[in-house]
């Protein structure tokens, strides 16, 4: 297409509007700066406009005209990324799905329910738990984050030591590819060999393939009597120890971490009180599911071999449900606690046995080169997902602070490649991380996704500019 042929935004916006209505298409100031951005913060959102659709045949005529008309289309769920995926800030159309947030076709033997991409994370917690089930991909975020948000960036969470990220709950996709093509994919199958499984491609693709508009999700049996420890431990070695000995006798459904610095910003943000008075350098949080005495008991009797060998210096068990929450919320509180603090966010991993000398080696790195910043480190260690996060000093602009922290990126992400690691472990790679692609997926691979690509979305209209360029 020739310049002179470049469509004008007055005539997108109308050929929107022919499709979904004139409501529900959207120009105005405060609704491109609100669903032209995610959590990230980082970029200056400019759609052209935001689109509303209600119905698969709508999205479908949206994909097609973007093809006619060659603009690029950015999809919108509840915006909670925090890897730039859902920016839009070159004059794109979003799409967003909070008009499709509907829930459907429950059926108790499959123990499946269709949900439309809009579907609030926690309304279908609320849904499963309602019908004596469980939806078990939990995270901070989850009374905003949309389905179709969690699947196109594969949400991990809280839980995943047990259950898994999203990709393992999605039985079946109906999506629009980038060239405006409707496929179902899997349809509810649990057993289903016949030929490549495309659904997996669209899930982490971060919208670049084409849009999820449905998934078939699975549900579980709710968990019993989930009960917590918060151990306070010296070092890694230590959580590293007992990680090992609980996991031997115990099926654990979480096992996070987080530093004191984090837990003093999160008691003085949240007012939750401290687990125990005593202070340690790093703190444990492990879950499991208290069936009987018999296993209290023996959860009792693990700590307290902890404690003798040194690896834990002092711990809490929940004892009600109050509690749990209490203990829960010094770790998940962290995230929005020091968002005040404009925060540099890393989202690493690498294998389990690793992560002391992996933390170890990207504390010293960090610290060395800039003594005044604070780091705070929590995370999903049971998954060996660090969050490392790098707060902004008061005096220090926001500018020269991002500038400075890409540097020591760099750094990083050379001892993640060294450790064998990811330099996106759960937030995805959007704009954020798309240069850094290389140092956790080789040339061949990254060539090989650019081509997959390009089957699904020949013009490049989808979510261009996320993952690679
Ligand atoms: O804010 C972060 O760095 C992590 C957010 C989230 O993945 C969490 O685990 O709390
Ligand atoms: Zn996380």
């Amino acid at each position: 297409m020739s310049a002179s042929q470049i469509p004008s935004s007055a005539n997108v916006i109308k050929d929107l509007q022919a499709i979904v209505g004139e409501d529900k298409v959207r120009s105005d100031a405060e609704i491109l700066l609100s669903h032209g951005r995610d959590w990230t913060k980082v970029h200056t959102p400019a759609p052209l406009a935001v689109v509303f659709p209600r119905t698969a045949a709508e999205v479908q005529a949206i994909v097609q005209l973007a093809n006619k008309l060659e603009f690029a289309i950015v999809p919108s769920g509840g915006r909670t990324g925090l890897s730039g995926g859902a920016v839009a800030a070159n004059g794109e159309v979003v799409v967003s799905f909070d008009y499709m947030s509907h829930i459907s076709d429950f059926d108790p033997i499959d123990r499946t329910v269709v949900c439309q991409a809009g579907v609030i994370t926690e309304q279908l917690q609320d849904f499963a738990e309602e019908r004596g089930l469980f939806y078990p991909v939990d995270f901070a975020s989850a009374g905003s984050s949309q389905i179709g948000g969690n699947i196109a960036t594969n949400a991990g969470g809280i839980k995943v030591i047990r259950y898994g990220m999203t990709r393992d709950w999605v039985a079946g996709l109906k999506v629009v590819t980038g060239n405006g093509d409707l496929l179902e994919l899997n349809r509810g199958l649990l057993k289903n060999n016949a030929g490549y499984d495309l659904r997996q491609l669209f899930i982490g693709a971060e919208g670049t393939l084409g849009l999820i508009i449905e998934a078939t999700m699975q549900l579980t049996r709710q968990p019993k009597n989930l009960t917590a420890f918060v151990l306070g431990v010296e070092d890694f070695n230590g959580i590293m120890n007992l990680f090992n000995r609980f996991q031997a006798e115990m099926d654990l459904t979480a096992f996070e971490f987080f530093s004191e610095q984090a837990l003093q910003k999160v008691v003085a943000h949240s007012k939750v009180p401290r687990p125990f008075e005593s202070t340690c350098p790093y703190y444990a949080l492990l879950e499991f599911e208290c069936l009987n005495d018999e296993v209290e008991a023996q959860a009792m009797a693990l700590f307290e071999t902890c404690v003798e060998e040194g690896w834990v210096s002092d711990g809490v068990m929940s004892q009600s449900l109050e509690q749990l929450k209490n203990l829960w919320r010094l770790r998940e509180d962290i995230s929005e606690t020091i968002s005040q603090w404009t925060p540099y966010k890393n989202d690493i991993s690498t294998i389990i046995s690793r992560v002391p000398n992996f933390l170890e080696a990207v504390e010293s790195l960090v610290t060395a080169q800039y003594p005044d910043f604070e780091i705070i480190w929590f995370g999903h260690i049971g998954d060996g997902n660090l969050h490392l996060n790098i707060l902004k000093p008061d005096d220090l602009d926001k500018e020269t602070f991002f500038a400075q922290c890409a540097k020591v990126s760099v750094g990083v992400f050379e001892i993640v490649e060294k450790f064998g690691g990811s330099v996106s472990a759960e937030h995805g790679v959007g704009l954020l991380k798309k240069d850094y692609l290389s140092y956790s997926r080789s040339e061949t691979e990254i060539a090989l996704m650019r081509q997959v690509k390009h089957v699904f979305d020949p013009k490049g209209i989808m979510n261009p500019g996320k993952i690679f360029d």
